[in-house]
């Protein structure tokens, strides 16, 4: 599996699109709003730029990425206005792999331009928008272009499923069974990927540039249901999701070793899966559509699409027992970060 073709969340803004399914991931921005607001308020107030040049990576087809975009603006209105500074000219790129539904966000911009300039009034702007099509593990913008960096929910994403020596029979992802040498090689898959993210990052921040990052991370149950005979095992056995869930200890450790950053902070924070999907009596349903705009590509270029409705049935039958019965929470993992030499 190329994960750089088949990745992408469901696109369009229908029924099981991520852009109508994608509230846990607006929840988790909120939470981390205050860790985002502080990185941009000290880079503008330390280096007061009058151009702006601001990415999301990772940003998918619905309205997280704005919401970041607008929480990002009025932190920076609110410091210029402070400081009697004119407001700076905006440059937003929108990243994220090729197969992305960049149409959705594209169709959207007129309309947030329009909010933008409603909530800000006089003086504001002006604003540019670019989507940038690739991968994160790669280079994706010139060198020290960017000011600042925001990426949520994005890159636990790994760059390829890691070879194995040894099989995780019966499962698609790491279990409390899972062999040793299977998670160590998912998370030495993390270190790579992760390393090769800080490093192409620090080329294109200038000094000073910042990134907030957040991560889904560990201790959260995982919950796949066991292969119940819907589809061939081979099959099963075959296919890993390309995904790693880091602890913060972890990050720390990684983002040292790189050493192109400097941690200003790192945080960790919990979401229970029933306010993740605002619903209190309603959250299987709400969480499995969820999932299923997540991970549905994904799936059926392994399974194919026939058997989708069925899996997810089932995923929802599990997971509202799960949730009936004990404290379900998502970890986020969010990390602060300035790029302090040249
Ligand atoms: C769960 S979505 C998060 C979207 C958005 N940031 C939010 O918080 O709602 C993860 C996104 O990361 C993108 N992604 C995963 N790996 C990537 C990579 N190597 N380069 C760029 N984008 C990637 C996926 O395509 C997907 O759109």
């Amino acid at each position: 599996m190329k994960v750089v073709e088949v990745l992408h969340m469901n696109g369009g803004i229908g029924d099981i699109s991520y852009a109508n399914n994608s509230l846990v991931q607006r929840n988790v921005i909120l939470m981390t709003k205050p860790i985002i607001e502080q990185a941009m308020s000290d880079l503008y107030c330390s280096l007061f730029p009058k151009n702006l040049c601001i990415a999301d990576l990772g940003c998918s087809s619905g309205a997280n990425t704005f919401l970041v975009i607008s929480e990002l603006v009025k932190t920076i209105e609110k410091e210029r206005k402070k400081h009697g500074f004119q407001s700076p000219e905006f440059h937003f790129l929108f990243n994220d792999l090729p197969s992305n539904d960049f149409n959705t966000i594209f169709q959207s911009l007129g309309e947030f331009e329009h909010d933008l300039r409603k909530q800000f009034g006089e003086g504001f702007g002006p604003c540019y928008f670019s989507g940038v099509a690739g991968s994160f593990y790669s280079r994706l913008f010139p060198s020290k272009s960017l000011h600042f960096v925001h990426s949520s929910y994005s890159v636990h994403w790994l760059s390829q499923v890691p070879d194995f020596i040894e099989k995780n029979k019966g499962n698609i992802y790491i279990t409390s069974t899972s062999p040793p040498s299977y998670i160590n090689a998912y998370y030495k898959q993390f270190e790579n990927d992760f390393s090769n993210f800080l490093k192409y990052r620090s080329e294109e921040l200038m000094k000073g540039g910042k990134m907030v990052l957040t991560f889904l991370g560990r201790k959260v149950k995982i919950l796949i249901p066991k292969n119940t005979g819907l589809i061939e095992e081979e099959k099963v056995d075959s296919f890993d999701v390309p995904n790693y869930t880091p602890s913060p200890g972890e990050v720390k450790y990684i983002v040292e070793k790189e050493g192109s950053f400097t941690i200003n902070r790192l945080e960790t924070t919990r979401v229970h899966w029933n306010n993740a999907s605002n619903e209190s009596n309603n959250g299987g349903y709400k969480m499995t559509r969820c999932m299923r705009a997540v991970a549905e590509p994904l799936l059926i270029s392994q399974f194919g699409p026939k058997l989708m409705d069925l899996v997810f049935q089932k995923y929802e039958e599990i997971i509202s027992d799960c949730m009936s019965k004990e404290k379900t929470e998502f970890v986020s993992v969010t990390v602060s970060l300035t790029k302090e030499t040249d």
